[in-house]
């Protein structure tokens, strides 16, 4: 039905207004599919607020988001999209493999899901330890793997990495990178620019507005430096009138 030249997420005008304040100002922007886009910028620019509207839990104030050819929030979306927040939502109280047999069911997702994931994150020694002993490199791959049930389209995974030791973090690059070679798209935040050169495509977000929306080369190129650090300080001087 949908050609692949869809693009797995379709943003136009969103605006956000959170408490008394704008967060978002009228985006727009096209995730394409099959790749790993990153959405990168500083603590508080709206990168939670921007995942909550595509996932379809964020009240939003204008626009639209279109979601594997759906709007956001549709029910039949809740199958098609792993979302893994920025605080795991485990239970304590049940083993890891108790977890993911429980969100397994919650989804209708087959019975053999729950191994097939431990395996992809990693956690496979780790099925019967409790959701509460677990470390927190641990607690990040057992919320990913409960965003891997059922074998979603799309992935979209508010800062993983955050608090992971520089192993880990390869590590999870690594399983990341071998998903969208299989075809998943995956929209990953992230407020660490090296992460950013392992994404195929960049938004890169301040105070609620896109400060660019390219390829790790592309930026490079247009702001005439090899770093990405670099490259997101160039282009907010360029936003800054002298
Ligand atoms: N419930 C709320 N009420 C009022 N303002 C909010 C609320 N939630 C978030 N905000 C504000 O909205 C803005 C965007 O927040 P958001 O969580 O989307 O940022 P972020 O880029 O994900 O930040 P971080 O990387 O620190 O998680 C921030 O200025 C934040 O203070």
């Amino acid at each position: 039905m949908m050609s692949s030249a869809e693009p797995a997420i379709a943003v136009t005008g969103l605006r956000v207004v959170r408490g008394a304040r704008e967060v978002l100002h009228g985006l727009s922007f096209e995730v394409p599919k099959g790749q790993i886009t990153g959405l990168l910028g500083p603590s508080g620019c709206g990168k939670t607020t921007l995942i909550r509207s595509i996932v379809g839990v964020q009240v939003v104030a204008g626009g639209e988001v279109t979601v594997l050819g759906r709007p956001a929030g549709s029910a039949e979306l809740r199958r098609l999209i792993g979302y893994s927040t920025q605080n795991p939502a485990i239970y304590r109280d049940l083993s890891v493999v108790e977890n993911l047999r429980y969100f397994a069911a919650v989804l209708g997702a087959p019975k053999t899901d729950p191994a097939r994931v431990l395996r992809e994150v990693g956690l496979e020694g780790h099925a019967d330890q409790l959701g509460g002993t677990l470390s927190g490199g641990q607690l990040s791959r057992a919320s990913l793997a409960v965003s891997l049930l059922g074998s979603p389209q799309l992935l979209v995974l508010d800062e993983p990495t955050v608090g992971l030791d520089p192993v880990l973090r390869k590590e999870l690059w690594e399983l990341f990178g071998g998903l969208a070679e299989r075809g998943v798209t995956i929209l990953v935040s992230s407020h660490v620019m090296d992460e950013a050169a392992r994404c195929q495509r960049l938004i890169m977000l301040r105070d609620g507005d896109i400060l660019a929306d390219d390829s790790p080369e592309g930026l490079r190129a247009r702001t005439d430096t090899a770093d990405l650090e670099q490259a997101f300080l160039r282009l907010i001087e360029e936003r800054q009138p002298a």
